[in-house]
């Protein structure tokens, strides 16, 4: 390894509450950032029922919350010591530990009472790991006004450079958008949900954790009258800074625009895939027209279906002048996207450097992210 560049570890659990994605990042003096390992594990049924059952409100939460963020400490540790393993590293090794933690709740709209929570006793992590831990990363740019979220388009800015317009789209629980101009300022959103509903869907009625290539929801039709109601959520027309989350794209929220109607369950999974398609294909279609290359990351991007209507979409909209395409085609694995940016982020706060974009959360300005946890 050149000396001048350090190795960091990402992890990242996300609002799929599927798992951890652990990935080994070599990084540069200027940021530069290249994926050299990685390893992802499901989250224990028992453990994801934990976190499941802290999203919404519920009793003894205080106790139930510390103890989830133990759990995730430990099994992070276990994550980390694989990937140390599978990477023939010690912990002296790696410089530090960028970790996200589970978000539990979002609430960035209560002005100086506004909050990000995600939990993750990052102290215990760092007992386990002996190595330096970031965590809390969004808890800065919340407190300076922003959301505090999405933080991945500097990262996206920094890796996907290039001389044409592109567009990052994130697929993941939630979905969001980077939007990188050749010239001007690069802007991002979350642009509504990814694979939340369609996950929680599918939990509902089959059992899985979902939806292998969008092949249920493949066997529906789509429910026009649905699909317009569950466009018109005010969130989707909302202009940015936007963030959302769990906290506002559930199950009680389908259940609600699907009112007292009898509907065939794998409708509804195919009315929900066409959701997600086309509230990304929109925010597109407003915020950036312009853009030459679409990028898909997170989860999603696996979903053969969902890549396929999305590419007809844009194809029947820009006639060839943007191309769809999967973070793969950057060398870099759809799912370790998020994973990759958090050891950039933990890079950054090591190096006293800000990392949120204020125009993109709409924070009062440039902050350093993330709290350390030595060693
Ligand atoms: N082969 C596949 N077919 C269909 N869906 C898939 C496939 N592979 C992954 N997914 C979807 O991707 C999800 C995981 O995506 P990802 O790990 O990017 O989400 P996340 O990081 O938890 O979410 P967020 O980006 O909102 O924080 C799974 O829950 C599943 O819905
Ligand atoms: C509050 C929160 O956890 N938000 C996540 C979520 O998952 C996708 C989208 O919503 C994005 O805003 C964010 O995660 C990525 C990593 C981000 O901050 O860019």
């Amino acid at each position: 390894m050149n000396k001048l560049h350090s190795l960091y570890i990402g992890l990242m659990s996300g609002t799929s509450l599927d798992g951890i994605d652990a990935v080994l990042a070599q990084i540069g003096p200027n940021g530069e950032t290249s994926s050299l390992d990685a390893v992802s594990t499901p989250f224990s049924p028992e453990l994801r029922k934990v976190l499941f059952d802290l999203q919404s409100p519920g009793p003894n939460e205080l106790h139930r919350e510390k103890q989830a963020g133990n759990a995730l400490a430990l099994a992070y540790a276990e994550a980390v010591n694989q990937l140390l393993k599978k990477a023939n590293l010690q912990p002296s090794d790696i410089t530090a530990i960028g970790a996200h933690g589970q978000t539990i709740r979002h609430q960035p709209h209560l002005g100086d009472m506004a909050y990000t929570h995600q939990t993750l006793n990052a102290a215990l992590l760092a007992e386990k790991t002996g190595i330096d831990v970031i965590a809390d990363f969004r808890s800065r740019d919340v407190a300076a006004g922003g959301h505090g979220a999405p933080l991945v388009p500097a990262f996206h800015a920094q890796q996907f450079q290039s001389t044409e317009n592109l567009a990052i789209l994130n697929i993941g629980g939630i979905a969001n958008l980077t939007l990188l101009p050749k010239d001007g300022e690069v802007t991002g959103f979350d642009c509504g949900p990814g694979n939340i509903l369609m996950d929680a869907w599918i939990h509902e009625h089959q059992g899985n954790t979902f939806d292998e290539n969008g092949n249920w929801a493949l066997q529906g039709k789509v429910n026009e009258v649905l699909l317009t109601k569950m466009l018109a959520d005010p969130f989707f027309i909302k202009a940015p800074p936007k963030s959302t989350g769990r906290d506002d794209f559930h199950l009680a929220w389908l259940q609600e625009k699907m009112g007292q109607d009898n509907h065939h369950a794998e409708d509804v999974q195919a009315t929900l895939l066409h959701l997600t398609a086309h509230s990304a294909f929109e925010a597109l279609l407003r915020h950036a027209p312009q853009t030459h290359t679409l990028i898909v990351c997170g989860g999603g991007a696996r979903n053969n279906a969902l890549m396929n209507l999305l590419k007809v979409k844009v194809q029947h909209v820009f006639k060839g002048s943007i191309e769809v395409t999967t973070s793969d085609s950057a060398g870099i694995d759809p799912q370790l996207v998020e994973g990759l940016a958090f050891a950039w982020l933990a890079w950054a706060h090591k190096e006293k450097r800000p990392a949120n974009l204020p125009a993109v959360t709409g924070a009062k300005g440039p902050r350093i992210l993330g709290a350390c946890y030595p060693a």
